[in-house]
């Protein structure tokens, strides 16, 4: 594991100082002002240059515990959505359409062989499905390995591209069972506290998915205090590997605009992997999820938008690029106050 760097202190200052001589009243971009700082100091330059290329990941996987009612919908939703995505007609294909986003999709353990979609999508694949958390570990210790490392190898290739902003995006159903997990595991909470409704399960089936969640926890016990043994405990081959990937980018100093609770639980849990990690992170919106606000404190990002989405598939971190690229704007193109005035 390499140290995190933190993003650049002495541009991160420049950038604050150019930000409050713009010619704008003192404060009066908000947190505009504060994200195009951010930006400035991950890219180490200021005035930041312009997020020409921004590219979203979709990590997809099954989980054994969506056979157990913790869903609103069958498991077969997972690889028909990953077609879906290769043909660019998914929510996020939309939004990314609209904005100007790349999208990749990487089935890392959708249970199904993926008949007749491009090799590269399961060029990462770890396994078909992971295990039903409440009664047996989601993986191996070597598959769990594995997995962080494809998500590695895949931030590195996305960085190889060009990328200058990396977004994480997730498809398979049943994944807000073991995210929520994770993030009762990093934060010491019981089920009750972080279990949301996902999909959108009725009053009894969330009842009986808390009971699922609390009894994966229950069973994982002390390995809970590690983050890499909770993700083979009670996490998948998908989550795994998107921890992977954002350690990745944090390490080599790529900014991420992180989604909704797959995505931020990931986050958390490479931030207990390598503390500092979330420095190179921004929240895109707040899900409904209750995990994934509880999630966003304890990291300290404020969600640019918040929009009641609960979609999942990186559709909150791509709507959340507009905002990020108007912030960069400003930062660069406003003329300072000094300059407009005559000189004394
Ligand atoms: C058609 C459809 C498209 C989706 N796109 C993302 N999700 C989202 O919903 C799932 C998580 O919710 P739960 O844990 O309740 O199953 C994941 O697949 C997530 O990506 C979808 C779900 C469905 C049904
Ligand atoms: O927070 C999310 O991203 C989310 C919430 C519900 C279902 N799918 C995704």
């Amino acid at each position: 594991m390499n140290a995190i760097v933190a993003p650049d202190p002495a541009v991160r200052n420049a950038a604050a100082e150019r930000l409050a001589g713009l010619a704008t009243p003192a404060g009066a971009l908000g947190r505009l002002g504060e994200l195009g700082v951010w930006v400035a100091a991950t890219q180490g330059q200021c005035p930041p240059a312009p997020l020409d290329n921004v590219r979203l990941v979709i990590f997809a996987g099954d989980h054994g515990v969506a056979q157990h009612g913790v869903s609103a919908y069958p498991p077969a939703i997972t690889p028909a959505m990953v077609r879906t995505f290769v043909l660019g007609k998914a929510g996020v294909s939309a939004l990314a359409g609209a904005h100007g986003v790349h999208v990749r999709v990487l089935d890392i353990g959708v249970d199904d062989d993926l008949e007749g979609v491009p090799a590269d999508v399961q060029a990462h694949k770890v396994r078909r499905g992971s295990g039903a958390i409440h009664v047996e570990d989601a993986l191996s210790a070597e598959e769990t390995a594995a997995a962080i490392e494809a998500g590695r190898a895949v931030a590195r290739e996305e960085i190889a591209a060009g990328a200058q902003l990396l977004l994480s995006g997730d498809m398979g159903i049943g994944n807000t069972t073991p995210a929520s997990a994770m993030v009762a595991a990093a934060l010491g909470l019981p089920a009750t506290e972080v279990t949301g409704r996902g999909t959108g399960v009725d009053d009894a089936a969330l009842e009986h998915k808390q009971v699922v969640v609390q009894q994966a926890l229950d069973r994982a016990g002390d390995r809970l205090a590690d983050p890499v043994q909770t993700l083979q405990a009670v996490g998948s081959a998908d989550l795994a590997a998107t921890v992977g990937y954002l350690l990745q980018a944090a390490e080599s100093g790529v900014p991420v605009l992180l989604d909704g609770l797959m995505s931020v639980a990931c986050a958390l849990t490479a931030d207990r992997i390598a503390p500092g990690a979330a420095a190179w992170f921004a929240a895109g919106h707040r899900s409904t999820e209750p995990a994934q606000s509880l999630a966003l404190e304890k990291l300290g990002l404020e969600p640019v938008l918040d929009l009641g989405l609960r979609l999942g598939e990186g559709s909150g971190a791509v709507a959340a690029v507009p905002v990020v690229r108007s912030a960069v704007a400003l930062l660069r193109d406003v003329a300072l106050l000094a300059d407009l005035m005559p000189p004394a």
